[in-house]
């Protein structure tokens, strides 16, 4: 089917993102959940991501993230920088411009520019005795980012689940390495750029190419802001839809491994504004998730097959893929 870009009204893309509501999975019989799990293989296979409707997580608990973490990142830099570690992106706290070109993690983009971006990141449910960094101000955001964070365990869970039935494994198959998961929150503050800004011209963009690192990335995208785009498997860049009701599922690297290359972990970016006009602030609330870091990422068995299709990677551990991916992606990489 074809339809016209999101990014530029003038490309028509071949390809879309595919949209699924998943409100029956939890309440279907057997084949309700067999024609979602069908469904969840084919956007996995062919475009790596999906919107999906019907998640159960409420309007409020989004927005109440959203409005905190719009009014943290309006602070003044001294404020916010009281919050930064200076280590680099992928510990925690504050990141300020200038810091991550996340495009540095994949060979082709090792000379990216730094992105258009700031984050603030929380690795432990915003719980104040466990995160490197939690703000003491706006008082709202702790709260908020507790609140937001339970909703995405119940969601991961549902993903997880909708995964294992969607590759014909028992529906708990994936339930003992997500007990103890491994999951970021990163709020990622794209500035509102004025309409020929210095960074634009630089062939900076707000989030350079990458893949995900981890399991599924679930996104909240800025339905005020569009600008993510993935990259289909025959090089063509689409649109990724921000709507009001929806999350963005992708997945991340140790999915294609995990799968042996059944599902794909696309690239993808956001785009800036087309040069000329002035452009508003973007804020996404990005939550990454994976295993628990001593899970060994190996061929699951309905993905792999000795005679006719062989395991593609050695066997790695959840945590030294990641390291490897957060070394490569900083300014600074002696940090
Ligand atoms: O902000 C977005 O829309 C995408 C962010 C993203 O790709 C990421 O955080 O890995
Ligand atoms: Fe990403």
């Amino acid at each position: 089917m074809l339809a016209l870009s999101l990014a530029s009204p003038c490309v028509v893309e071949h390809h879309t993102i595919p949209v699924i509501n998943i409100s029956t999975f939890s309440t279907g019989g057997d084949a309700e959940r067999s024609r979602l799990g069908a469904l969840w293989d084919t956007a996995m296979s062919s475009a790596g991501f999906a919107v999906i409707t019907g998640h159960g997580v409420p309007l409020e608990v989004i927005n109440k993230l959203y409005d905190a973490a719009s009014q943290f990142f309006a602070y003044e830099h001294e404020q916010k920088m009281e919050s930064c570690l200076n280590v680099g992106y992928g510990a925690g706290g504050y990141v300020p411009l200038g810091v991550e070109a996340v495009a540095r993690s994949r060979p082709e983009g090792a000379d990216s520019p730094a992105d258009i971006v700031e984050n603030l990141v929380f690795s432990y449910g915003g719980d104040p005795e466990r995160e490197a960094v939690m703000p003491a101000t706006p008082e709202s955001l702790q709260p908020a980012v507790a609140a937001y964070w339970k909703h995405m365990l119940m969601t991961l869970d549902a993903l997880m689940e909708l995964s294992a039935v969607a590759l014909h494994l028992p529906a708990d198959y994936f339930k003992d390495d997500f007990r103890d998961p491994k999951n970021n929150l990163r709020l990622a503050h794209y500035p509102a750029l004025m309409a020929h800004d210095a960074a634009r011209s630089s062939g900076a963009l707000r989030y350079g190419a990458h893949t995900d690192y981890t399991g599924f990335t679930i996104l909240r995208q800025d339905p005020a802001a569009n600008g993510l785009q993935a990259q289909m498997a025959d090089g063509e860049w689409v649109g990724v839809p921000a709507l009001a009701d929806g999350l963005v599922i992708n997945a991340g690297d140790l999915i294609q491994v995990w799968t042996n290359d059944r599902w794909r972990s696309p690239p993808h970016r956001v785009l800036n504004p087309p040069v000329g006009s002035a452009a508003p602030a973007r804020l996404s609330l990005v939550f990454f998730t994976g295993p628990a870091d001593g899970t060994t990422i190996e061929a699951l068995p309905t993905c792999v097959d000795s005679e006719t299709n062989p395991a593609k990677y050695a066997p790695i551990s959840a945590r030294e893929h990641l390291l490897g991916k957060l070394r490569a992606s900083n300014t600074d990489t002696k940090q």
